[in-house]
């Protein structure tokens, strides 16, 4: 038998296009049609399974799937024994307590007593048990934020991200309780050569993401500025300085994380740095 594993990735949703876009980036080919829930890559050793998000951290767990992509949140929400192998740094949002606009809140004392509605009621649970307030959590599963409106509970717990749903159903978010984004996730007792597999995937995400924090610069600078130059971008290990035609001058090369180049912009003009080019990194191995 040929030896793959399979991951179980959001078949439709939030995470789903970030997930299929990360493994492409990875140059992992696979075919995904429209209602195939699953597909066989044809260049790597993995086969996907496309499933409910919510389903992902059990499979993970029984070991259906070795591998998965999912929110932090539901891996925390549904408490199953899996290896958070790695965060992935897309679909970030965060779980928050809201009530009514018009309410008066002068801390979490507000909800003793109250009725919570809420799709996570073990993240919330351990989050009031923790302030020790006792309150009566109502699980739903979808459109929480409609709770209020209707009569159903003075508050609710639910993602927010921009912030927009709460406002438009007339909600405040007056409590963060979980910050979460999409992890890969491994099942805990992966055979050896599974494990292998599993980390030639983390080592090409790793690479990916490095890329996508980096930039490579190229400029232009009077030689007798190099060497503050050199001491503002220092590269991987260090820059490349080539003659340019024109004498007196060279070309600067270097790799350096976006927001140092941004903090160092002014200063690297100020040594006299021209012609300045930022170029995306596709992939970064260190
Ligand atoms: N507005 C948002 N911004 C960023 N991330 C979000 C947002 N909403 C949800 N997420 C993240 O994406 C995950 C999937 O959200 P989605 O709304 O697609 O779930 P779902 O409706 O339960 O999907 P499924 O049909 O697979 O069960 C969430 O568990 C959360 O981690
Ligand atoms: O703060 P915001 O940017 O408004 O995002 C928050 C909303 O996003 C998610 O729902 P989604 O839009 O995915 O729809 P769903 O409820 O059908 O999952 C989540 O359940 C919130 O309702
Ligand atoms: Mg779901």
């Amino acid at each position: 038998m040929e030896k793959i594993i399979r991951i179980a990735v959001q078949k439709s949703g939030r995470l789903s296009d970030d997930s299929l876009s990360l493994i492409k980036e990875c140059g992992i080919k696979f075919y995904n049609g429209t209602g195939k829930l699953k597909s066989t890559s044809t260049n790597f050793p993995i086969e996907f399974l496309f499933l409910r998000d919510d389903d992902i951290p059990g499979y993970v767990a029984d070991g259906v799937a070795d591998l998965g992509i999912v929110g932090l949140n539901e891996v925390v929400e549904k408490d199953k024994n899996v290896t958070t192998m790695k965060a992935l740094g897309f679909s970030k949002c965060r779980l928050s307590l809201a009530i009514a606009k018009g309410q008066e809140y002068n801390g979490v004392e507000f909800f003793e007593g109250k009725n919570i509605a809420t799709s996570y009621p073990k993240i919330l649970g351990d989050y009031l048990k923790s302030q020790n307030i006792n309150a009566d959590i109502h699980e739903i599963s979808g459109s929480v934020e409609i709770a209020p409106s209707i009569g159903l509970a003075e508050g609710i717990c639910d993602i927010v991200s921009s912030g927009s749903t709460l406002m438009m159903n007339g909600l405040k978010e007056v409590e963060e309780i979980f910050k979460s984004e999409a992890v890969l996730i491994a099942h805990n007792n992966l055979p050896d050569w599974k494990k292998e597999i599993a980390e030639k995937l983390l080592f090409r995400i790793n690479a990916v993401q490095k890329g996508k924090s980096s930039k490579y610069v190229l400029l232009n600078a009077p030689n007798h500025s190099i060497e503050k130059i050199t001491s503002l971008i220092p590269g991987m290990r260090s820059p490349t300085i080539l003659p340019l035609a024109q004498e007196g001058w060279s070309s600067v090369h270097s790799v350096l994380n976006e927001d140092q180049f941004w903090e160092n912009i002014e200063e690297l003009r100020a040594a006299g740095a021209e012609g300045i080019l930022v170029v995306p990194i596709e992939k970064m191995i260190l």
